[in-house]
Formats: C-alpha cells, structure tokens, sequence
C-alpha cells in the first residue's frame, strides 16, 4: 500500500485558470471585455476561497463566458504552454508514478484530459465536471449530477474512490484542503508555485513553492538534486531590486535588507543561509565565517572585496564573486565632473550665494581644456577617465605600479613622484590593496605642484587626512573632492571627517558608483554569477577561488568537491568512485596552492552511499551534488 497523490488541476498542473484563459479568447472584441473578465476572475476567487458555494460560481461564470466548443481546442492549446514551470521539469515523476496519480478537479475534462494524458494519466483517473452544449454546439452548462459540481464536491469525490494508502493532496485552493480536513487525505501540500493563496497555506501539512519541493521531501525522483526554494539568500546593503527579482525568478528564497550589518547581527542572521550579497559596508570576519553553517557564495556587489576575509572564505569553501566593471563609468563621469567644479571654485560659490552673497568672479577659475591630469592607478577607472578627460582637452599622464599601455596620448610617469610634479590635478584610482595605507602622505603632498587638486574616488585610507587638510588649511592644494573616507558610517545617518568645513573641497558619500546605470548592471552581473555557481558549479571570475569554466551537464549528475590541495586527495576521489563503479563521463580540476576543486560528471545510476564516502575523504573542505 504505497501512497496515492492527488493533483489540481488549474493553477497547480498549470500556471492558470483554464476558465479565465477561456473568458479572455470568448469576449475578444467585446466592448465590456476588461470589466467581464474582471468579474469571472472574481468569481473564480470566491468559489476557489470557499466564500461562495461552488456551484453558484460554476453557473455564473459559465453563463458570462458565453463559449463554444469551438473554442476548446485553441484553449487546449494554450493551456499546454502554461504547464507549471516545475511539473513541466518533472515530467519523469509522472510517468514513473502513473498508476498513483488522479486529478481531481472542480474544472473540466474536455481541456484537462487531453493536458495530463501527455503526463501519463489517463481519463479514467481525471475527475472532472463536464459540459453541457445545445444543438449549436454553445456551452450553456454542466452535469449538475456530478459531486464536482457541488460544494465541497471534491471531498465526496475522494470518498468515492476509496484509495488505499496515504494520500497526499497537492493543490492552491481551499477546495484542495477540504479533503484533509474532512480526514480523507493524509497530508495536505499547499502548491504556490503560480499563485499564493493564504487560506491555503496556512492551513497546509506543507507549503510547497514548486514541484520540487513536494518531490524532494517526499524523497520522489525529481529533476533537481535540492529544491532552489530552499536555497537561501540574503542581501544587505540595499542592493538594487533587480537583483531581487533575478534570484527569485530562478525560485531561490530570497530576503532583503536595506543596511550593512555589524559583525554580531551577521554571526546571527547568517545561519542557515547559503548566498550572502553586500556592498562595501559589511565586514566579513573569520568569525561570521565561522557562524556561516551554509554559506556557499558571497556576492560582492561592488568592485571592492576588502571587506571580505577572502582566505577565510576560501578555507571555508566560499566562493566571493564581484563586479569589476558595472559601476567604473559612473566614477569616471564624477570624476571628470568635480575636475570642472574644482577649477572653476563652484562650490565655493554655490555655498555663497545660498547665503545670499553675489560674487561674480573670474579669479582663479579655469578651463580644464590644456590642464594636466594625473591619474594614478591605470586600471578599469583610470583608463576610462584617461580617455574622457583627454577627449575634454586634458593633458594626460598616469602613473601604474603595473605595466599599463597608455591610451590616446596619455603620457606614462616612470615614478610617482614625477606625476605629482607635473599635474593640475591628481585623481586617485588604485586598488584597495590595504598596503595602498597613506599612500598620499606628508610627503606625496609636498611633491604636488602648488595650487594643484586632489581627488580621491578610490578608497580612504589611501590618503593622510590630517596632512591632507593642512596643506589645503596652509594652501598648498587649492581644493580637493573626496567621495571616500577612512572610517565611513554603515547606514545612512551622522558623518564626521575633518575634511568638513574646508573651503573648495567636495564631499560626497561613497556615491561614486551610486547610479541607477550602475546599480542595475551590478544587479545583473553579481547574480548571474552566482546562479552559475549554484546551478552548475561554474567559477569563472571568482575572486578567490581557481577559477573554471565547466561544460553543461547533460543527462548527468555532477558531485562538486572542494578540498585543501594535499598530495593525494584527486587519487582517493577516483578510488571511492572506481570502488562504486562508477561511470564517469567528464572531470575537471582547478587548483591553487590552497584549494583543490574537483567537478565530476556521472552516470545518474549509484550507490547514494558513495556520496557518503566522497565526504568522508580527508582533507575534503566541501561537497555538493548537482542534477
Ligand atoms: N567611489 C566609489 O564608489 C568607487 C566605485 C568603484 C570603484 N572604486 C574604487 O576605485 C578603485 C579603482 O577601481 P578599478 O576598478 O579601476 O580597479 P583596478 O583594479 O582595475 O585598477 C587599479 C589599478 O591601480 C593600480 N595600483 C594599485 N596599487 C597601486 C599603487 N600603489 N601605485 C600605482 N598603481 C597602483 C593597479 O595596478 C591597477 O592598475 C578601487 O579602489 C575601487 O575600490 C570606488
Ligand atoms: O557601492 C558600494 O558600496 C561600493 C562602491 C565602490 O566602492 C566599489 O567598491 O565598487
């Protein structure tokens, strides 16, 4: 006596409501249309909650419908597009089961049975009404006779069959839960993969968000090794919408939050999630690593990845991913902004006349067109702006501690030193390498030429503010714009730098990559890479991680072992795997002096124990299936 699983139909086997789907092909062209959807869609509501009998829903949608059987076959056919995503996927569960499987539905059989035949469930197993025609061969009803036809029509259904073993309802309405209520059904699986209907799930044995779910704690054959539902995601920092909307789509359970978190609100919240994203405010310690029970990834949605423990991380089997390139040309374009703002003392002049004070002046207010710009750090910023800002007229000269190949007629600095001497202006762009500390200090300032800018977009600790602000107090600089600072404040609020106050000199907040422009392409970017990783193991631009591009897994299941890179581990893999007998269809290895990352493709058919021995090897850091 196995278990019985009974299936809905609309919204549940398929994304819709076959009646609303109906409604929208008969009252095309009708003036009304909008308003008589409107209603049928109301009234199936109300039937589906419970909150009118069902007949009385029945019979008025069926008389604002106004079909004809003409238009079941085009119905049939769009209704076959709008198979539910992962009943579509899990075609193999269908037929495996068949013999197990009824659909009891308060819809129709003249659209159901031709959709689940090609699930392998036969008509003698969809219970369904049926409809009435006149001679013209109009729908002008239903068999009244038919339980289904009635309230709670589904339970009567149900007792009727009589099944054996436990049965297992899975549905989205309160129809649905009825059965288990009146004690015929075992359990009750609230679907919500189409629509979520609360009266449903909270009265459900399960809320299940998608096939896979029902199947993997049923532990049923299913298309996925580990239902994307349960894979959790958090996202700090206010990272644009779009990355919300990416992740969910590809059905992971997403939670956002609009703030870094300190290190004592992570260790809390970071149990049990397996994909962290932040920005540049959340420190990622050994000890939140520690906490992180799950943690596969961290996405950083920025350039900057100091923030993160990236050996730790690595120890730990995380994977950091960044976005190395989305936001640079928002930098650039403030960049070349305050250069044109700071020659000409705007902001001076701005803050006088908010006070009320007229001072048209051309005194020491310039062009930039023939001015020297120094750029110090050639990397994805500082050629951006390198071209931009010689497109303005600017005179360009970089200095890279790398071999940087100049564009356009950039001119390369041998030392830095000789970039400070020549140029009007210096525009910071290193990395945030922490050996980059006081990279401009007493010294650097004294190189500058008299009455030169300073602007720093890069990161803050790069300059010696308090000898920074002397020589703009004594002078020495003529202004400076900062967007970064040493000690920056984790959410919106109170800010304190000694750079206030100080007359030309620009302060913004960290907003360097701050545009819709960039925020957006970072949402993109960052969970693409992600999904690659989640979905398929990929590890191409990891930051931290050897980095591999992996072919698509076809037909197969791939186990992913991540382990410390000892003489050995790669012999012991293939000896558990040759003792299983396992058929291997591809392997592929990247290592760096850290971790080894192993990916295996097999043959679906094993020993599950193997999985057990793979994990067990020494050494071994992490170990996922995937399928
Ligand atoms: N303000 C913002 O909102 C914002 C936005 C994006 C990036 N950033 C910061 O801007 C900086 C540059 O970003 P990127 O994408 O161009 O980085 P990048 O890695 O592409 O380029 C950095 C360049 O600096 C060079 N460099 C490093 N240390 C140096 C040194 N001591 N002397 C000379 N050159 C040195 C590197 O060789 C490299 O060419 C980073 O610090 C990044 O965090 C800030
Ligand atoms: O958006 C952020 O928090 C950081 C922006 C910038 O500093 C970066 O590293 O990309």
């Amino acid at each position: 006596m196995g278990r019985k699983y009974v299936f809905d139909f609309d919204s549940t086997l398929t994304q819709v409501e076959a009646l609303d789907v109906l409604a929208e092909m008969t009252l095309q062209g009708r003036i009304d249309r909008d308003d008589v959807i409107a209603q049928i869609q109301e009234i199936t509501n109300l039937g589906i909650d419970g909150d009118i009998s069902f007949t009385q829903s029945l019979e008025s949608r069926i008389k604002l419908l106004k079909a004809h059987k003409e238009h079941l076959k085009p119905l049939v056919e769009e209704l076959r597009q709008k198979i539910s995503k992962s009943i579509a996927s899990n075609k193999e569960f269908f037929q495996k089961f068949s013999d197990d499987i009824y659909v009891i539905s308060c819809g129709f059989k003249e659209f159901i049975d031709p959709i689940v035949a090609e699930y392998d469930i036969p008509s003698e197993r969809v219970y369904a009404n049926t409809f009435k025609f006149d001679e013209e061969g109009n729908i002008v009803g239903f068999d009244e006779t038919n339980v289904l036809a009635t309230h709670n029509g589904k339970i009567e259904c149900l007792k009727m069959l009589d099944l054996e073993g436990e049965v297992q309802v899975i549905g989205d309405g309160y129809s649905d839960y009825v059965m288990r209520e009146a004690g015929i059904a075992h359990k009750f699986f609230a679907y919500t993969e189409n629509v979520h209907r609360e009266k449903a799930a909270s009265n459900a044995d399960h809320v299940a968000p998608n096939l896979d779910e029902f199947l993997f704690v049923n532990d049923l054959p299913r298309n996925l090794s580990y239902p994307k539902n349960r894979i959790k995601i958090l996202l700090l920092e206010n990272v644009h919408p779009v990355a919300f909307d990416n992740l969910s789509e590809d059905g992971f359970s997403v939670e956002l939050v609009d703030r870094s978190l300190s290190e004592d609100e992570l260790i809390e919240r970071i149990k049990g999630v397996h994909v962290l994203g932040i920005r540049s405010k959340t420190q990622i310690t050994p000890k939140v690593l520690d906490a992180a029970n799950k943690l596969l990834v961290i996405g950083a949605f920025c350039i900057g990845t100091t923030q993160i423990d990236l050996d730790s991380c690595k120890k730990h089997g995380i994977v950091v991913f960044n976005a190395p390139y989305s936001n640079t040309r928002s930098v650039v374009e403030l960049a070349l902004g305050q250069i044109i703002m700071l020659m000409r003392f705007i902001f001076p002049r701005n803050k006088e006349l908010h006070s009320g004070i007229w001072n048209k002046t051309a005194s020491n207010s310039h062009e930039v067109r023939g001015k020297n710009l120094g750029i110090v750090g050639y990397g994805n910023i500082g050629k951006q702006l390198s071209v931009l800002a010689e497109a303005m007229g600017m005179r360009v000269y970089y200095y890279d501690i790398e071999d940087r190949l100049a564009l356009g007629n950039a001119v390369k600095c041998d030392t830095l030193e000789d970039l400070l001497n020549v140029s009007d202006v210096v525009s910071l762009h290193i990395d945030d390498n922490p050996a980059n500390k006081n990279f401009i200090g007493e010294r650097e300032l004294a190189q500058m030429r008299k009455g030169a800018f300073l602007i720093n977009l890069s990161r803050g600790f790069v300059v010696d503010i308090p000898h920074l602000v002397e020589a703009l107090k004594t002078k020495k600089l003529a202004g400076a714009a900062f967007d970064v600072y040493p000690k920056e404040p984790r959410k919106n609020g109170r800010f304190e730098s000694e750079l206030q106050q100080l007359d030309n000199v620009i302060l913004t907040p960290h907003i360097g990559g701050s545009t819709e422009e960039a925020q957006r392409d970072i949402a993109d970017f960052v969970p693409n890479k992600i999904m690659a990783y989640i979905n398929s193991g990929n590890t191409v631009d990891a930051v931290n991680f050897p980095n591999i591009r992996l072919p698509k897994q076809v037909n197969a299941h791939r186990f992913l072992h991540i382990h410390e890179n000892v003489p050995g581990i790669m012999a012991r893999i293939n000896e558990v795997l040759a003792q299983y007998d396992m058929n291997i269809i591809g392997q592929y290895l990247s290592t760096d002096s850290d971790v080894g990352y192993v990916i295996t493709d097999l043959d679906k058919d094993y020993n599950k124990q193997v999985i057990k021995d793979l994990k067990r090897i020494e050494h071994t850091i992490k170990f996922r299936v995937l399928y």
